[in-house]
């Protein structure tokens, strides 16, 4: 059992000092193991689709992003999947306790980026409703290497004007959070299907 509140606490501290938080060990590699071989049999029994862009994703636009997603549902969690958005609840928990965000659920779906594909730059409130208030990312990849590609490219603006730019490897058992309405992201192709768990953690 990991003792969840130090990542917590890291997380939220990365939001407010750089705009994003980033934790290694969010998931021990056991449980990266499970929840990727989770995804795996999902996508062999054909429950993916296409993400969409645009409120309710209607509209399927490769030139923007090419993933693949599937929508994590209590109802049919595996034990898995059920501790996970377990954990998730203890986050959205911690955050209101120390921050008062007033969190009230998270929306969460499994993405697979087949190899080339990309998520354009973007802000993840535009599509979407304004209830999200904290995105996050979790890696489900096995050995990721720099040279696979696929970082989540985050730009952050600086205080004197311009941005800067930085490279987050999509390393398994990895978490990123950050603010949904402020940061502008973007995900990089790879040369290796790439594996993620995405929210939203929501206000009411
Ligand atoms: O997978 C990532 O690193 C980011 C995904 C993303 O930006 C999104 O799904 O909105
Ligand atoms: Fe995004």
């Amino acid at each position: 059992m990991i003792d969840t509140e130090p990542l917590f606490e890291s997380l939220i501290d990365g939001i407010l000092d750089t705009g994003y938080g980033v934790v290694d060990s969010f998931l021990s590699p056991d449980e990266v193991i499970a929840l990727r071989s989770q995804l795996q049999k999902r996508q062999a029994a054909g429950q993916f689709r296409e993400a969409g862009i645009g409120s309710g994703q209607a509209a399927v636009e490769k030139a923007i992003r090419g993933d693949e997603i599937l929508w994590l549902d209590t109802a049919t969690a595996t034990p898995e999947e059920a501790a996970f958005l377990e954990r998730i609840d203890q986050f959205i928990g911690y955050v209101n306790r120390t921050c008062y965000l007033g969190l009230r659920d998270s929306e969460l779906h499994y993405a697979r980026y087949p190899v080339g594909t990309f998520y354009k730059r973007h802000l993840d409130r535009f599509r979407a409703d304004s209830r999200r208030r904290l995105s996050m990312i979790c890696y489900l990849n096995d050995n990721w290497q720099p040279t696979d590609g696929g970082q989540l490219a985050v730009y952050l603006p600086q205080a004197e004007g311009g941005e800067q730019t930085t490279l987050i490897d999509p390393i398994g058992g990895r978490l990123v959070c950050f603010d949904s309405g402020l940061l502008e992201h973007e995900v990089l192709p790879a040369t290796r299907d790439r594996l993620s768990i995405t929210g939203w953690l929501r206000t009411a």
